[in-house]
């Protein structure tokens, strides 16, 4: 479809079956054609080539441009919408400009601003879903990352790193192949959910016809009052031996990659794992510290008294017993000698239908530049971990993301130099 053709399509007045047509995927697919939709996008108002700078002067605003994309070292939010997508591109030409359209839009929705200025077309569907209008920034991050599947099913191969690929299959894994995997990823973070949503939600809808939703997972954490350690619904504090966000050094050994088109990008790694809610409630606060070797109040590793006191995992009392039980999820986790940035949610999601319990658990997340890191930590806590009792691993993820965005480029243009 020429572009004057597709001017005069969004000039008349469109009826709601029309409508309909332009806004579902597939049909718009078929009825206008893939070069077609990146019109009508236009005409949506979607500048597809843009420039787009932080804002200076929005409130509550994490900024998006860096050495780093957002979302990895940003300081923790209250909430996620976490997203796995498959991507239905043919070509690489075509992966390419979805991300040069994504960049301009993802500095927007950063900003706290709409997708696009405000039309006056009453005509077309809006440029931005609106559910964000008022809100502002919430310390919104986004971040992009590509799974190993993407580079199988475009043939990109050659520029595949090494080390992304498929985790292996762990012992306890239960993993439901509609939380598993995906072509690309896009975690929003952010201090309030509905924009978190409104995120994923909107770049997804502006990337219409070129990716699809293959699963997704809402989440929140809870801050004390004054800050802290969020619980999680376990009720134990959650992420107390992290790398310091601050620590460039612990950071560079621990989450950036140094070498190839991902240096200074990071891989992530997401578990769905379910929390059997209804039996840890069944156990005895004894129990429960020892599935963890920490006191669940003050969160102090056993045989301390404050939360962040170091501990000697081989540590023993005069009877020879380890203080720290050697099933505890931190004795295994620590004994692994791996480290990873931890990033997770709680996330509740209402009901499982075969057995009228929560659906609810934890949506680990994890940074590390290698995903071994991982791997050695799972198989370090593997069938001994005492908290196996009372969790199901369901979903499994792992993206590589991109380095951080300098203003003029766009996300994984590094990538697309390799090829
Ligand atoms: C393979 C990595 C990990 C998975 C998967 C994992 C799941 C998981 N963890 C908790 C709760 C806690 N984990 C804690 C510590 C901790 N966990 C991991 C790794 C995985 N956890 C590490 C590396 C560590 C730190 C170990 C150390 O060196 O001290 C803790 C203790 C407090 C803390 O440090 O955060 C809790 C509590 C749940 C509920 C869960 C899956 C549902
Ligand atoms: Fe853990």
């Amino acid at each position: 479809m020429t572009t004057s053709n597709e001017e005069k399509l969004i000039n008349k007045k469109i009826s709601r079956r029309d409508m309909l047509k332009l806004t579902s995927i597939g049909v718009a697919g078929v009825a206008i054609g893939a070069s077609g939709l990146g019109g009508v996008m236009k005409a949506m108002g979607y500048d597809v080539f843009e420039t787009v700078a932080d804002s200076t002067t929005a409130s509550n605003k994490i900024n998006f441009y860096g050495e780093h994309q957002s979302g990895i070292v940003t300081p923790v939010q209250t909430n996620i919408y976490f997203a796995s997508l498959d991507v239905l591109v043919t070509s690489k030409k075509e992966l390419q400009e979805l991300f040069q359209q994504w960049t301009p839009l993802v500095v927007r929705l950063m900003n706290g601003e709409l997708m696009v200025d405000v039309s006056t077309n009453t005509r077309v569907p809006t440029g931005d879903t609106g559910e964000a209008e008022g809100l502002d920034a919430a310390n919104l991050s986004i971040t992009i990352g590509v799974g190993p599947s993407l580079f199988d099913k475009l043939g990109m191969q050659h520029v595949k790193p090494a080390e992304l690929k498929d985790l292996p299959h762990f012992p306890k894994d239960q993993l439901q192949k509609e939380y598993t995997g995906g072509d690309l990823c896009i975690q929003a973070c952010a201090d309030d959910p509905q924009v978190a949503f409104h995120a994923v939600r909107n770049l997804v809808r502006a990337a219409s016809g070129k990716v699809e939703i293959k699963w997704s997972q809402a989440g929140f954490n809870s801050f004390p009052a004054g800050g802290g350690t969020p619980r999680n619904l376990f009720a134990f504090k959650d992420g107390t031996v992290n790398p310091a966000i601050t620590d460039e050094k612990d950071l560079n050994k621990i989450v950036w990659v140094d070498k190839g088109w991902l240096k200074g990008g990071s891989y992530l790694i997401a578990r769905k794992v379910q929390m059997h809610l209804e039996t840890w409630d069944r156990t005895s606060l004894k129990d429960q510290e020892a599935t963890f070797g920490r006191y669940r109040d003050s969160g102090a590793p056993f045989g301390k008294t404050k939360e962040f006191d170091d501990f000697d995992v081989e540590a023993k009392d005069d009877k020879g017993n380890y203080i720290m039980p050697d099933t505890s999820h931190v004795h295994l986790a620590r004994k692994s000698g791996a480290r990873v940035l931890r990033r997770s949610y709680s996330y509740a999601s209402g009901v499982m239908s075969n057995t009228g319990t929560h659906d609810a658990g934890l949506i680990f997340i994890s940074f590390q530049k290698d995903p071994a890191q991982f791997t050695t930590i799972q198989n370090s806590l593997g069938r001994m971990d005492k908290m196996n009792e009372y969790i199901t691993h369901r979903g499994s993820a792992v993206f590589a993301c991109f380095p951080g965005v300098q203003k003029g480029s766009y996300l994984g243009e590094a990538l697309f130099n390799a090829l």
